[in-house]
């Protein structure tokens, strides 16, 4: 591994060498003791042992927006046209849902399993000029009313890129945002009914100046994926905004994190103990002179921190 500097004392490590395009929907898998990641654009999921092994690359059929581990073995993969289910590494893509979006304009972005298994994922609308994305669950539980045929709810709607999706420890707050509002949302969530109450602006950031071009100082970004730690933080990536912030229960900064990649895209909790934190980055479309800066652009990071994260809940079918 290779200390990377921020300039601002954080001693990031990199994690993975290789660089993405645009990584996305990081999960370290408690039992293989692996980072799965995807590279959205380059059609690959993609796995590592951190300690200096090779990275592995599973080429899909489409984009993978997001995945997850699923208890029975394998994993479900969020595709541009639906919802897929690989028994093992490399194996064969079984679909399990369709939502409703169109393929075409649109295709899944972040996404995760719930603490009680079922997987959420939400859309991005390429032409990003209406707010047409969605967050949907599909559970696939047997005891889920529907003789285990999967059941897909939208969850919300109009926005334009679903990301940030996390669950407190207690599973009674669920989080989310529509990055380009620059808004983290929260509602009151109950686990068994999947019913969202209360649906409230947990963290506002400012916009971005108009005019404002990469490499210009005043913005600090907005806010995509997330991770939550143990004492119930929220830990968000600020893609262009080049930090990841650690925002208490009600929303207070308490960390404000230099990343050597102005793109972070999504956080979580790895190694034994859950006190690795990863970041994926972008480096699709990134001007040259970014690029010279953060060479780094597109890799996974890593940092030890003080509080553990939670373990990646699992998909159960
Ligand atoms: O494609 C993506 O881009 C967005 C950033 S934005 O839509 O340009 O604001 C990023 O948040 C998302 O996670 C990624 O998949």
């Amino acid at each position: 591994m290779t200390t990377a500097s921020t300039g601002s004392g954080q001693a990031w490590q990199l994690a993975v060498a290789q660089p993405d395009r645009l990584g996305e929907s990081p999960f370290w898998h408690p039992r293989e003791r692996l980072l799965y990641w995807v590279d959205i654009p380059a059609q690959q999921v993609r796995r590592c042992d951190t300690r200096g092994g090779a990275v592995e690359s599973w080429p899909m059929p489409s984009e993978p927006g997001c995945i997850a581990p699923a208890h029975s073995g394998g994993l479900v993969i969020a595709l541009r046209d639906g919802i897929y289910r690989a028994r093992t590494w490399g194996g064969e893509l079984a679909l399990i849902a369709r939502c409703d979006h169109d393929p075409r304009t649109t295709r899944f972005n972040d996404g995760k399993a719930d603490p009680l298994g079922r997987f959420w994922a939400g859309t991005l609308y390429e032409p990003r000029d209406a707010p047409m994305a969605r967050l949907y669950s599909v559970d696939c539980r047997p005891g889920n009313g529907q003789g285990g045929r999967p059941l897909v709810q939208t969850k919300a709607q109009d926005a334009t890129t679903a990301n940030g999706l996390a669950w407190s420890p207690d599973r009674k707050t669920m989080y989310w945002t529509d990055t380009p509002s620059h808004a983290i949302q929260a509602w009151d969530w109950d686990a068994d009914s999947n019913a969202m109450t209360r649906h409230r602006i947990f963290k506002q950031f400012p916009g971005k100046p108009a005019g404002w071009q990469p490499g210009d100082g005043g913005y600090g970004g907005r806010p995509d994926g997330a991770a939550v730690d143990s004492q119930g933080n929220y830990w968000c990536a600020m893609y262009e905004g080049g930090r990841l912030l650690q925002l208490s229960p009600a929303g207070e900064l308490l960390q404000d994190i230099a990343v050597p990649a102005t793109c972070p895209t999504m956080p979580c909790f790895g190694g034994p103990d859950l006190r690795t934190l990863f970041v994926t980055t972008a480096r699709d479309k990134r001007p040259a002179n970014e690029l010279e800066r953060f060479p780094g652009s597109g890799c996974v990071f890593s940092m030890r921190v003080e509080v553990a994260g939670l373990p990646a809940n699992l998909f159960a079918d």
